[in-house]
């Protein structure tokens, strides 16, 4: 069937749409087997993913210009679209084209509670093929398990801080791996000393958001929230907000910022509770990279070589 057919899609400009030209789309989309191996499939699909329906389904208008295609959309239908099959890819990409100028930097994730740093770390060391470690983690395993809650309760913060910087140290030492640090490990200059060495990476989450998401898994392993009464939600968002006034302006020092207020904007959502890890992280590299340019255009003055 002649079909004059282009399909336009215009993806949001962070999705890289040379990763699926040529490949099928999974989906409604079906395309005889000789377009895809001639490739001679040309145009683009016009995809108004809105974030309501991103996860569900894509409006599509496809016009094709090719003989034997057996392209079936209409203009305005509404088809079934794995938009993860997409970010994913995108994020594998991404990681490919910031590795070789990372000449195997370890990154720092640094950020207030439950601002993702190890969902988002996760995902950042699995597509560069790195180490991922979690901070708090190190520290319970040197006290044989403590929890950071007991070690609060027995030792004291200022205790916990000092095997903050023993882990950091360590860590520092070390290539190729991306630590998602406790959310004060900004607090001590020491630390950035040895965050420097890698890359740090901080992700700026409202406090709201914050708020949202630690109520949803309880405050027990924060012995810092642990100080008020009432509902979840307002005890964090409270405890949340001190603790941000004591301390924000130190996540500046971070070398890359990751606004989700910013991400969420570029991508018309409402909130930033419509953001994925996997978005988040696709953020990441985009805003390290921007370091990273920084980083090698900065002219060194004469009377420093
Ligand atoms: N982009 C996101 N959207 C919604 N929830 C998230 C997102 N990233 C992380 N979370 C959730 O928020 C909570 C804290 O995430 P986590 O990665 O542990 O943060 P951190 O390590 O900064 O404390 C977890 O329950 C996690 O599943
Ligand atoms: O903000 C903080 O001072 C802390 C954050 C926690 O890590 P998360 O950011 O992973 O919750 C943990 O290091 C400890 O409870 C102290």
């Amino acid at each position: 069937m002649e079909a004059a057919i282009a399909q336009r899609i215009q993806y949001p400009s962070w999705v890289d749409w040379r990763e699926f030209e040529g490949k099928s789309l999974r989906g409604s989309l079906r395309y005889s087997q000789r377009v895809k191996e001639e490739k001679r499939f040309r145009g683009l699909a016009l995809a108004h993913l809105q974030p309501e329906r991103r996860k569900r389904s894509v409006s599509s208008e496809v016009l094709c210009s090719d003989n034997n295609s057996s392209a079936l959309l209409e203009a305005g239908s509404v088809y079934p679209f794995d938009e993860d099959l997409i970010l994913k890819a995108t994020l594998q990409r991404k990681a490919e084209e910031v590795k070789p100028f990372l000449n195997g930097r370890s990154m720092y994730l640094v950020g207030m509670m439950g601002s993702g740093k190890t969902t988002v770390g996760k995902l950042m060391s699995k597509v560069l093929g790195y180490s991922f470690f979690d901070c708090d983690s190190l520290i319970e395993q040197a006290m044989n398990g403590t929890s950071v809650a007991e070690i609060f309760v027995h030792h004291g913060e200022n205790f916990f801080r000092g095997k903050e910087t023993d882990a950091l140290k360590k860590l520092s030492s070390m290539y190729q791996v991306v630590v998602s640090t406790g959310g004060g490990a900004v607090i001590r200059p020491i630390n950035w000393k040895y965050m420097h060495k890698g890359i740090s990476i901080w992700l700026d989450v409202p406090l709201e958001a914050l708020a949202h998401r630690i109520a949803a898994v309880g405050t027990g392993s924060r012995p810092l929230l642990h100080d008020e009464s009432g509902d979840a939600y307002s005890v964090a968002f409270k405890r949340l907000s001190t603790i941000w006034d004591e301390r924000g302006e130190a996540y500046a020092n971070a070398n890359a910022r990751v606004s989700l207020e910013n991400i969420a904007a570029k991508r018309g959502y409402k909130d930033v509770s419509d953001l994925t890890p996997t978005e988040i992280a696709i953020e990441a590299f985009e805003q390290v990279l921007s370091f990273l340019e920084k980083e090698e255009t900065m002219e060194i003055p004469d009377g420093d070589l």
